[in-house]
C-alpha cells in the first residue's frame, strides 16, 4: 500500500488522505494546477511536505534510505528530456543503478516492452518527443519498481503507442505492480484504470472506481465542463455539446 495521511504543501496540497492499491492501475486526473504533479513527487519522495506522511508499506517514505526507495519506486516527470549522450540502451540500462547490478535481462524485456530493440544503439539525444517518453519509461521498467509513478506519459505518444503503453502498464499492476498514473485523457482514465483520485484546488475530491470518480456531475462541478459519456464500460467516449 502507498499512501498519504493529512499531506500538505504550501497553498498546492491541502489534507490529502489517500491508500494506493498495488496491482492495481491508479489515475490521478483534475484541472490544471489542481496539484496533481505535487502530489506525484510527494509520493516519489522528491518533495517533502509541510506538513501529513507518506507511507509505504508499513513504513513511513521519509525513513526510507534513497536507493531503498529508488528501488521500491520508479518516477517519470512530466515532459522530462534527455541531457546526456549516450546510447537507448545505456540509457534504458541506468534504470538497474539502484541495484548496483547490470542485468541485461530487465533491460531487454523493457527495450522490447516499448517496443525499441531497434532503437537501442541511436544516441537518446537524437530522437523525437514519443520515442524520447518510451525511452525514459523503458529505464522506469528496467528498474523492476513496486511502484511506477508517472506523469502524463501518454502526452507525447501516437495513438499506437498509447494503447501500447496502457497494455505494458497493465501488465506490470498484473503483476503485482502499483500504477499511479496522471492522466489529463478522462476518457483513458474511465477505460483503463481501476481507481482515479479526483484533485480540485489541492484537496482531494473523489477515490473510486472511474465510473463514480468521473460522474457526469463531477466533470461539471470540478471541471466546470457539461459533458456525456457514451458507450459502454470499458469502451466509453466523452463528448461535449
Ligand atoms: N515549484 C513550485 N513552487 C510553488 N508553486 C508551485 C510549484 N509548482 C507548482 N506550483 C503551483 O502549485 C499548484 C499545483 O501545481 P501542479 O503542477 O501540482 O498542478 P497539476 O494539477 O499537475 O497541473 P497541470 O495539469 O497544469 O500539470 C499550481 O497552482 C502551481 O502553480
Amino acid at each position: 500500500m502507498l499512501g498519504t495521511m493529512n499531506l500538505s504543501v504550501e497553498d498546492r496540497l491541502q489534507g490529502v488522505d489517500c491508500r494506493i492499491e498495488p496491482g492495481k492501475i491508479t489515475a490521478i486526473c483534475g484541472p490544471n494546477g489542481a496539484g496533481k504533479s505535487t502530489l506525484l513527487e510527494v509520493l516519489a519522495g522528491l518533495l517533502v511536505p509541510d506538513g501529513g506522511e507518506v507511507v509505504i508499506g508499513e513504513q513511513g517514505l521519509a525513513s526510507m534510505h534513497p536507493r531503498e526507495r529508488a528501488r521500491r519506486i520508479g518516477y517519470l516527470p512530466q515532459s522530462a528530456q534527455i541531457a546526456w549522450d549516450v546510447s537507448v540502451r545505456s540509457l534504458v540500462e541506468l534504470g538497474r543503478m539502484p541495484h548496483g547490478d547490470h542485468l541485461a535481462e530487465p533491460v531487454d524485456r523493457a527495450l522490447a516492452a516499448l517496443d525499441l530493440a531497434e532503437f537501442s544503439d541511436r544516441r537518446a539525444q537524437s530522437l523525437s518527443g514519443g520515442e524520447t517518453a518510451r525511452v525514459l519509461l523503458a529505464r522506469v521498467l528496467a528498474g523492476e519498481p513496486d511502484w511506477i509513478l508517472a506523469d502524463e506519459p501518454l502526452a507525447a505518444l501516437d495513438l499506437g503507442h498509447q494503447l501500447s503503453l496502457i497494455s505494458h502498464l497493465r501488465a506490470a499492476a498484473d503483476s503485482g505492480c502499483g500504477v499511479v498514473i496522471v492522466l489529463h485523457d478522462l476518457a483513458h482514465a474511465m477505460n483503463f484504470a481501476d481507481r482515479v483520485l479526483v484533485l480540485s484546488e489541492g484537496r482531494l475530491v473523489a477515490t473510486e472506481a472511474p465510473e463514480r470518480a468521473l460522474s457526469e456531475e463531477r466533470l461539471r462541478k470540478v471541471w466546470g465542463v457539461d459533458a456525456r459519456w457514451l458507450g459502454e464500460a470499458g469502451a466509453r467516449a466523452l463528448v461535449t455539446s
